[in-house]
C-alpha cells in the first residue's frame, strides 16, 4: 500500500495573461518514490512543481498533503527542498554559508544548536562529494560543483520531499551523468521522496521509479509508467537492452501525447 506525500487533485492553473497551463491534473506523489515529470515544452511541468512547492496556488482543484483526507495543510519550512536549473547560490557566501541558509531560516522550529547545525552542514557537504570545499566561494566552483552545493542546501533540513526542476539541464553530458549517479545514490541512501522535472527521457528512465508523461498545454497526465529496474543502476543498466526498451516505452508515450508517431 503506497501512501501519498502530496497529491494534486483536479488542478487547473490559469495565468492572468490568459494562458491555461494545467487543466484536470491528477497526480499523487507516493512516499519514497523517485517520480519524474516529462512532457512537451510549455506543458506545465514547472508550474506543477511550483504548485507543490507552494510558490503558486491552483486556480481550481487542490494540493493535498499527506494522508489527511483532503485537508490542504502546507508543509512546514524545512519539509521541502527545492532545486532549480540555476543553482542560485549567494555569491558573497561560502559553500558552507549557502548550505547553512535553510537551517538559519528554520532553526527556531527545529531548535538546532550551533554545533548540531554545523555538523548537519558538514554532513550535507560531504554527502554531495564537496568535502574540502566548505570554505570555497561559488565563483571558485565549476557548474557541477555549484549544483552539488545547491543540492546539499536543499537536503540540509532532511526534507520529506525534494523538488527538482531540470537541475542538470545546463551541464555538459559527463557532468550530468556524474550528478545523475550522485543523486541516485543520495536518494537510495536517504529515502527522500523526489519529484524531478526533465526533458530527457534517458535521464528520467535512469533515475526514476515512476515517470509521468504529460500532455501538451494545458497539462494533465497522459501516461504513468513504472520503472521497476533494481538499484543501484550504474553503466550496466544504462547500456542494457532493458534500459533501451524502457526508453522506447516512455519515448513512445511522449510522442503519442504529442500526437506524433514514434519511429
Ligand atoms: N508566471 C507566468 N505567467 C504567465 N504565463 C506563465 C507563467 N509561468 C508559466 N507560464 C506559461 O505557462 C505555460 C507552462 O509553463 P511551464 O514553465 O510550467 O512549462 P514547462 O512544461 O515547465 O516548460 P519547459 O519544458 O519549456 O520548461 C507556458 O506557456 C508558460 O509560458
Amino acid at each position: 500500500m503506497t501512501s501519498p506525500v502530496v497529491a494534486l487533485r483536479g488542478v487547473r492553473k490559469a495565468f492572468p495573461t490568459g494562458t491555461l497551463a494545467l487543466d484536470g491534473l491528477d497526480l499523487s506523489v507516493n512516499r519514497g518514490e523517485f517520480l519524474s515529470l516529462v512532457g512537451p515544452s510549455g506543458c506545465g511541468k514547472s508550474t506543477a512543481l511550483r504548485l507543490i512547492a507552494g510558490l503558486a496556488t491552483p486556480s481550481a482543484g487542490a494540493v493535498v498533503w499527506g494522508d489527511d483526507g483532503g485537508a490542504t495543510r502546507a508543509p512546514a519550512p524545512g519539509d521541502l527542498g527545492v532545486v532549480f536549473q540555476e543553482p542560485t547560490l549567494m555569491p558573497w557566501a561560502t559553500v558552507a554559508g549557502n548550505v547553512r541558509l535553510p537551517l538559519r531560516l528554520t532553526r527556531r522550529r527545529s531548535r538546532l544548536h550551533g554545533d548540531e547545525a554545523e555538523a548537519r552542514v558538514a554532513a550535507a557537504i560531504a554527502r554531495v562529494g564537496l568535502d574540502g570545499f566548505a570554505a570555497a566561494y561559488p565563483r571558485e566552483l565549476s557548474g557541477g560543483m555549484k549544483m552539488r552545493a545547491a543540492i546539499a542546501r536543499a537536503l540540509v533540513t532532511d526534507p520529506q520531499l525534494l523538488l527538482m526542476d531540470e537541475p542538470f539541464a545546463a551541464l555538459d553530458e559527463i557532468t550530468r551523468f556524474r550528478l545523475d549517479n550522485a543523486l541516485s545514490g543520495l536518494w537510495q541512501g536517504l529515502g527522500t521522496t523526489v519529484v524531478f522535472v526533465t526533458h530527457s527521457v534517458f535521464e528520467a528512465v535512469y533515475l526514476s521509479t515512476r515517470i509521468v508523461v504529460m500532455t501538451p498545454r494545458p497539462g494533465r497526465v497522459a501516461a504513468d509508467v513504472t520503472i521497476d529496474a533494481p538499484f543501484p543502476r550504474g553503466e550496466t543498466f544504462r547500456t542494457s537492452p532493458e534500459f533501451a526498451s524502457l526508453c522506447r516505452t516512455v519515448g513512445g508515450a511522449l510522442a503519442e501525447a504529442m500526437g506524433e508517431a514514434f519511429a
